[in-house]
C-alpha cells in the first residue's frame, strides 16, 4: 500500500532531522502530542533506545516548527494515514464485536458515539552500535481498543505468550499488526485478551514503526458487554478518561484497579 511507504518516509524524514530541530517540536510537560520519550518512560529507571512523535488529528503546529517552509507534505501524508487507519479500525471493531454477539445498537455505541479517541505514534529506534545492551521499548499493553501497527522491515517487536514466553513478530512486507488493547480486553470480558508487547533490538540499523491507537470517546463508559450467560463481569464500568488516568499512574497494574 502506497500510503504505508509514504508515511514511513515522512517518519524517516522527521527522525533524520538534527536533534536541535526535533527539540523545537518537543512535547510539552502537560501535552500529549509532539516529539519526546516513550510515554511509559516514567515507570522505568533506565532510558529506552527510542524516540517518538505523537500526533492527534492535524500535526500542523509541530510540523511548522520542524519545517517552517515545508510542512504541508508531512501534514497531508500523516492526516491521510490516520484517516485510512481509522476506517480500518472501525471495520475491524465491527467484525470483532459482531463475533462477540453484540447487537448493532451496542456496536454503534462503542464504535461511533461522538467520535473516537485516536492517536498516531511514530516510533524510531535509532542506530545502535551494541543492540544487545539496550531496551527498545519496555513491556506494556496499549490502553486502546485496538492498535494498528506498521513496522517497516526490521525485527524487534515481541509479544508475550502465556506458557511460551516472548515471541518475535517479524514484519512482512505490506502487512499490519493488530494488537488488542486494554479497552477491548475489558469490553470483551477478557475474551479478547490484551497483548503484552515490547521491542528488543537485534540489528544495528534504525528501526521505525507507526502505531495507530483507536479508543472510544473520552466520556464513554467501558464495561464488559460481551458475556455468555455463564460468565460474570470481571471488571467494573470505567470511563475512558478515568481509565487513562489510572493507567498513567499505575501502568500494568491498571486493570487490577477495576477488577471486581
Ligand atoms: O515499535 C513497535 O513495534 C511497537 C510500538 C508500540 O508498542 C507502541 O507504540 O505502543
Ligand atoms: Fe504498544
Amino acid at each position: 500500500m502506497e500510503i504505508l511507504d509514504e508515511a514511513e518516509s515522512e517518519a524517516r524524514r522527521l527522525f533524520s532531522l538534527p536533534a536541535g530541530q526535533k527539540l523545537m517540536a518537543l512535547r510539552s510537560p502537560a501535552g500529549a502530542t509532539g516529539y519526546g520519550l516513550a510515554r511509559i518512560s516514567p515507570f522505568f529507571n533506565k532510558n529506552m533506545w527510542h524516540e517518538g512523535f505523537t500526533v492527534m488529528g492535524s500535526p500542523i503546529d509541530h510540523a511548522r516548527k520542524l519545517w517552517p517552509d515545508d510542512f504541508q507534505r508531512f501534514c497531508d501524508v500523516i492526516e491521510d494515514y490516520q484517516k485510512k487507519m481509522k476506517e480500518l479500525a472501525i471495520t475491524l471493531m465491527h467484525l470483532i464485536l459482531k463475533s462477540l454477539d453484540l447487537s448493532e445498537e451496542e456496536i454503534s455505541k462503542v464504535v461511533s458515539s461522538g467520535g473516537a479517541s485516536t492517536a498516531l505514534q511514530l516510533n524510531s529506534y535509532p542506530f545502535c552500535p551494541d543492540p544487545s545492551r539496550v531496551m527498545g521499548l519496555a513491556p506494556h499493553t496499549d490502553t486502546s481498543l485496538l492498535t494498528i501497527l506498521y513496522q517497516s522491515t526490521i525485527d524487534g517487536l515481541q509479544i508475550f505468550k502465556n506458557g511460551v514466553g516472548w515471541v518475535l513478530v517479524s514484519p512482512t512486507t505490506g502487512s499490519l499488526v493488530v494488537n488488542v488493547g486494554d479497552f477491548l480486553h475489558i469490553l470483551s470480558n477478557s475474551q479478547f485478551p490484551n497483548v503484552i508487547h515490547r521491542v528488543v533490538l537485534k540489528e544495528n540499523q534504525q528501526r521505525l514503526s507507526l502505531a495507530y491507537f483507536y479508543s472510544p470517546p473520552v466520556d464513554f463508559h467501558v464495561s464488559p458487554l460481551a458475556m455468555n450467560s455463564a460468565t460474570n463481569p470481571l471488571y467494573r464500568s470505567v470511563s475512558v478518561r478515568e481509565y487513562v488516568d489510572i493507567k498513567a499512574r499505575n501502568l500494568e497494574k491498571a486493570l487490577s484497579f477495576i477488577r471486581i
